[in-house]
């Protein structure tokens, strides 16, 4: 694939154009505080680069997974003001994404000036199914565009969504790819390419069915699979075990027992953790204990327990695979790290990445957070990405829309 890059862009002049800027802003918060800026940083580079040449940029990101309608909670304003506390150029919020404050603020927009539009899943056509009810939202964010647009899709964490802010709009504007999504794909481009055996994956998370379905392309490709964070407990359920008030996705049981007989005769082993961190409930001053996996009703919490982090003989066993490594790409938190009580997983293998001779790749808004947040330095690991689900369906071989639609 061939795509036209920012710098093509900057040079065919956009002082005075409006350029829509798809950026990745989906940041961890607590309350309407931004707990790791990383997504903001990286999207600086592109947005300073255009309004230092005087685009008028219109900013689309994305929050959490709101309904398709507003909701407080999942407002960009907390990275909209992070935005502008680092920007050296002037950053507005819009009360709306394509209604009338956007309309009004778009059209007031100097040169070198960016407004970024609210939280585009307030809208249900964002992530629709449906061709038509997308492009009919694209047209929309088009049309804040004027007569000479142009679109640059710099959200890598987005580009496995066929969504109509990555998607559609590339489909109806001269499109470019941002530096960040070329950074991101030639990182990974090298581990596809010229991957160093054992390729260890460690996976976690609580995005579960995301990252089950990409299990299916790793194995064979993968040595070995690191299974915690939430879809452990699916693992535990394939072999027979009850996991209490654990994250569950019962209709996933057959998959990973399909899953587990089809690594055996492709050579990919995996490794499902021996103990868990049981807790009373989900909160940061939960009781909790460690109790054998295939035990975790037998905690003192019963069919209350809730599976909250991998155990530490899960950890040592993990930081092994780790150690002996040539390559490791790691996505999903081992547990809720946000709660001290439940960082040690995550806590052992970010450090075990720290140990290991390997090529190593931390992707994923919370997992990168996590690292940050338990006091590693971005330094300590081979590549931080910004995505966790776009890095592993890359990884995977798959074909992501945000990609595929910007090829020229
Ligand atoms: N056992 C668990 N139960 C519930 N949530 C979990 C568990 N383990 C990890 N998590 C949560 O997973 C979240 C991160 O998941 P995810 O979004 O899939 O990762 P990433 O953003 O790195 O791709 C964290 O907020 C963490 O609290
Ligand atoms: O946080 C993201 O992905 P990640 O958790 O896989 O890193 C991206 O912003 C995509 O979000 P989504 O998985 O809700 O589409």
């Amino acid at each position: 694939m061939t795509f036209h890059t920012l710098n093509e862009l900057i040079a065919d002049g956009v002082r005075g154009r409006y350029v829509l800027v798809r950026s990745d802003l989906n940041v961890p918060l607590d309350g309407s505080t931004v707990t790791d800026d990383g997504r903001i940083k990286a999207s600086l580079p592109v947005l300073a680069k255009l309004t230092d040449a005087g685009a008028r940029v219109l900013v689309t990101a994305h929050l959490g997974r709101p309904k398709g309608a507003p909701e407080d909670k999942y407002s960009l304003k907390p990275a909209a003001t992070r935005l502008a506390e680092l920007a050296g150029f002037k950053v507005t919020l819009a009360g709306d994404t394509v209604g009338e404050s956007a309309k009004e603020l778009s059209s007031a927009l100097q040169d070198g000036e960016v407004l970024v539009l609210e939280n585009v899943r307030f809208d249900a056509r964002e992530t629709s199914k449906d061709d038509a009810e997308r492009g009919a939202f694209a047209d929309e964010l088009v049309a804040l565009t004027g007569d000479n647009g142009a679109f640059v899709d710099d959200a890598f964490g987005a580009v496995h969504r066929k969504h109509a802010s990555v998607y559609d709009v590339a489909t109806r504007l001269p499109s470019y790819q941002g530096d960040l999504v070329r950074t991101e794909v030639e990182v990974l481009r090298k581990l596809t390419t010229d991957t160093q055996r054992p390729y260890v994956v460690v996976l976690g998370g609580s995005k579960v069915s995301d990252k089950l379905a990409v299990i299916d392309n790793l194995i064979g490709k993968a040595d070995t699979i690191l299974v915690g964070g939430g879809m452990l407990f699916t693992f535990l359920a394939a072999a027979g075990h009850k996991v209490a008030g654990s994250l569950l996705e019962e209709d996933q049981i057959p998959v990973v027992q399909e899953y587990l007989k089809r690594a055996a005769d492709a050579g990919t082993e995996f490794v499902v953790p021996t103990d868990v961190v049981v807790a009373s409930k989900f909160a940061a001053d939960a009781e909790h204990e460690t109790v054998a996996a295939d035990a975790i009703e037998s905690s003192s919490f019963g069919v209350q327990g809730i599976g909250l982090d991998i155990g530490p003989d899960s950890a040592a066993a993990f930081a092994e695979r780790i150690k002996g490594a040539k390559t490791v790409f790691w996505n999903g938190p081992m547990g809720v790290f946000e709660f001290a009580a439940f960082a040690g997983g995550t806590r052992a293998i970010a450090q075990a990445l720290t140990e290991t001779d390997a090529f190593t790749v931390v992707g994923g808004g919370d997992s990168a957070a996590a690292v940050r947040t338990l006091g590693f330095a971005d330094d300590q690991f081979g590549h931080i990405s910004t995505g966790g689900g776009a890095s592993l369906e890359y990884l995977e071989g798959k074909e992501l829309p945000g990609l595929s639609v910007l090829d020229r």
